[in-house]
C-alpha cells in the first residue's frame, strides 16, 4: 500500500527477487511508474523494475500480505482504500513510525490481521519520483503484536525473505516498535529543531550535547512507559547520533522541502507520553512547538 520511499523500496526489492507484488497506488503516481518503471538508486547502483500497479477502484481480491507504508496524516483514507484487499488470512504490516497507527489498524482490521512492523532505511524519493536509498541500512521488523507464536509468522517470512534488505521476523514487535519511536522522535527533534544533519549538529557548539540530552529525555521516557529500551536500541541511538555524517531524518528531509510533517505522531505523541509520566522533556516539546508552527504555516 503505496510506493512512496519506503513502499517504493521494499516493494521494488521484493519485486526484484521475483516475488509476487502489486503495489495499490494512487492515478498520479501509477502514472509516473508506467512512464519510468520504480526505480531504486543507492549505494550499490541502480535497479529498475516493471511494477503492477492497482489504483483503489480497481482492487480486487484479498491479498495474503500487505505492507501499509504511507505518511501517517494519509492512514486514515488508506485504511478505507485498502479494505476491500483485506481476507480472513491476511497479515498487515505498518511501516509507520510512532504508535498511533496501532489502534487504527486494529480497530479497522482486528487483531487477528493487524501486526506490527518496523523499518530501518533512510529513503526518498526524487525529483523524478525514483527511490533514492541514502545508506546502507535497510531492515524490515515485523510481528504479531501479541508477541505469541502465529502459524502464519513462517509464511510471512518466507514472503519478505530472499531479497537485499535485511529481514526480521519478531515476537517482540512491540518493544521493538517502541524502541524505533525512541530513535526517530530523538533524531527527528534534533534535525529539525537545529534544521541540520547530524554531522552537522555535532560540528556546531553545543552540539553534541544538545544530541545526547534530547536522547536522555527519549530513553526517560521509554522507561517510564514500561518499555525500557535494550542495550542493542540505545547503541543503535547513540551511532544514529554519532559522526560527521550527512545523515538526517524522513521529518527532516519533509521539512525542508515544504511538504507536510509527522510531527503529532512521532513528536506529539512522544510528549504526550512523558507529560503522562511526569518525565520532563523540554527539548522534544520545544521541537514539537516549532514543527507545529510550521505545519499551522502551512495549513
Ligand atoms: N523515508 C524514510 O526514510 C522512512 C520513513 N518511515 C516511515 O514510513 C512511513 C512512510 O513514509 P515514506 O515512504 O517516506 O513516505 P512517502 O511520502 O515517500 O510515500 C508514501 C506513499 O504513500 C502513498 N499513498 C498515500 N495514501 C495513499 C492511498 N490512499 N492510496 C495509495 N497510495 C497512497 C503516497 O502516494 P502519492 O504519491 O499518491 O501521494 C506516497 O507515494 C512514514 O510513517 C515514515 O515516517 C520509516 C523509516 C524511514
Ligand atoms: C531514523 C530513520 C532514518 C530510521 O529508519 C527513520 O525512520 C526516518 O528518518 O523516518
Amino acid at each position: 500500500m503505496g510506493a512512496g520511499a519506503t513502499g517504493g523500496y521494499f516493494g521494488g526489492r521484493l519485486a526484484q527477487a521475483g516475488k509476487d507484488v502489486t503495489f495499490l497506488v494512487r492515478p498520479g503516481r501509477q502514472e509516473t511508474l508506467r512512464r519510468r518503471g520504480l526505480r531504486l538508486k543507492g549505494p550499490d547502483g541502480e535497479t529498475v523494475v516493471q511494477p503492477h500497479t492497482v489504483t483503489a477502484d480497481t482492487l480486487d481480491g484479498h491479498f495474503d500480505l500487505v505492507v501499509l507504508a504511507v505518511k501517517s496524516y494519509g492512514l486514515e483514507q488508506a485504511l478505507l482504500d485498502m479494505a476491500p484487499a483485506v481476507g480472513p488470512r491476511t497479515v498487515v504490516v505498518p511501516l509507520l513510525n510512532g504508535m498511533r497507527h496501532v489502534d487504527e489498524l486494529e480497530g479497522a482490521f482486528g487483531p487477528e490481521r493487524a501486526w506490527g512492523g518496523v523499518c530501518l532505511i533512510s529513503a526518498t524519493l526524487d525529483d523524478d519520483g525514483d527511490v533514492v536509498q541514502m545508506s546502507g541500512l535497510h531492515r524490515l521488523g515485523y510481528g504479531p503484536l501479541d508477541g505469541a507464536e502465529d502459524e502464519r509468522l513462517p509464511e510471512v517470512t518466507y514472503a519478505l525473505s530472499g531479497t537485499e534488505f535485511d529481514s526480521n521476523p519478531s515476537l517482540t514487535i512491540v518493544q521493538d516498535m517502541w524502541e524505533k519511536w525512541m530513535f526517530l522522535a530523538t533524531l527527528g527533534a534534533a534535525t529539525t529543531l537545529m534544521r541540520g544533519s547530524v554531522g552537522e549538529i555535532n560540528a556546531a557548539p553545543g552540539g553534541l550535547d544538545l544530541g545526547a540530552r534530547i536522547a536522555a529525555e527519549a530513553m526517560a521516557v521509554l522507561t517510564a512507559a514500561g518499555h525500557p529500551a535494550r542495550p542493542g536500541a540505545v547503541s543503535l541511538l547513540r551511532t544514529g547520533l554519532s559522526g560527521t555524517g550527512v545523515s538526517t531524518s524522513s521529518m527532516y528531509r519533509d521539512l525542508v522541502r515544504g511538504a507536510p510533517v509527522e510531527a503529532d505522531a512521532i513528536l506529539g505523541d512522544f510528549v504526550a507520553e512523558a507529560a503522562k509520566h511526569d518525565v520532563p522533556a523540554p527539548m522534544l516539546s520545544a521541537a514539537y512547538t516549532a514543527l507545529s508552527i510550521y505545519s499551522a504555516r502551512r495549513a
